[in-house]
């Protein structure tokens, strides 16, 4: 996590779209002081749990498909996190290695009970079928071969699984943000409250998860601030290309914005509640 540390900010120190306002992070810092707010993992009940294996692979499978619903607009996290969770209720085999290499994107559209083709679903479903590949397409033994830390949690799952490698190029240098595979760990942490399977020694070494979420919610703080050119094409809906320096800026800025990832379900919790947010528009598996 230190080269996602260290990517972001040198992407923040060679911004041309993006800038880092401290004195705004100063007024963030000021307004919460003494009472950072404390949002629970799975406020809102809509996780699958059972405090055992089972949980990991739902969660592996959540993170895998965990990217991209905004094109939907009726589409969010939570469809996903209480579609999957019904699936498995209703049939506990429905994340085994075997069956997951065969899934189709109309049986996924199915399982989450969603009556039209999602966003990406073709990468979805490859996705999906890309984590039957190793470890005998048992998430439990990924986390068992990470030694109780996040860390090597994170690099065995973009050394293993090509999907979660969200890694790009920037103005010549390679950026790390590890999105997904940052998020499982900490899923694993929330959902079982740093014991069996979600203890680690150095949680605290992961970053807040570079969505497209938490950047809004760091430009309405005043946190962030993007050029005109930036915020007009926010504004108005287009697109933001995939690997184009407004995007690695607006994820990487984020992180290195906010260096406690204690303060990102709060961040997040906050923006997705505010149905006028605007945030930039990206067709991406990472996030
Ligand atoms: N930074 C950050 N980004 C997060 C999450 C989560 C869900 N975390 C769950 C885990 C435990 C809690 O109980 C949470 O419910 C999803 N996302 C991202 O948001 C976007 C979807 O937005 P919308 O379509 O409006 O639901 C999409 O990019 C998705 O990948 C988070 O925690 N942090």
């Amino acid at each position: 996590m230190e080269e996602v540390r260290a990517s972001s900010a040198w992407v923040a120190s060679h911004s041309s779209h993006v800038t880092v306002d401290s004195e705004g992070i100063e007024k963030v810092v000021e307004s919460v002081e003494n009472s950072i707010p404390k949002v629970e993992w799975n406020y809102e009940g809509i996780h699958y749990f059972d405090n055992g294996p089972l949980t990991v692979q739902y969660l592996f499978v959540l993170d895998a498909l965990n990217f991209c619903f905004w094109p939907d607009k009726e589409l969010n996290y939570d469809d996903l996190a209480s579609g999957l969770k019904a699936a498995l209720q209703n049939d506990p085999s429905v994340f085994d290695a075997d069956r997951l290499q065969k899934y189709t994107g109309p049986e996924l559209r199915e399982l989450l009970k969603w009556p039209r083709p999602l966003p990406l679903e073709d990468e979805r479903v490859r996705l999906m079928h890309e984590l039957e590949r190793s470890f005998g397409g048992k998430a439990s033994n990924i986390v068992e071969s990470c030694e109780k830390s996040a860390v090597k949690l994170v690099a065995i799952i973009a050394r293993h699984f090509p999907g979660f490698r969200d890694h790009t190029v920037y103005k010549g240098r390679q950026v790390f943000l590890y999105k997904r595979a940052q998020i499982f760990a900490a899923d694993l942490w929330g959902a079982f409250k740093g014991q069996r399977y979600g203890e680690f020694s150095d949680i605290g070494s992961i970053t807040i998860f570079a969505d497209y979420i938490v950047p809004a919610v760091l430009q309405q703080l005043g946190v962030l601030r993007y050029s005109l050119t930036l915020a007009n094409r926010i504004e108005a809906n287009k697109e933001i290309g995939s690997g184009s320096e407004e995007e690695v800026e607006l994820r990487a800025c984020s992180i290195y914005a906010v260096l406690s990832v204690e303060l990102d379900l709060w961040l997040w919790a906050f923006g997705v509640s505010n149905p006028s947010l605007q945030h930039h528009r990206t067709l991406s598996i990472y996030y």
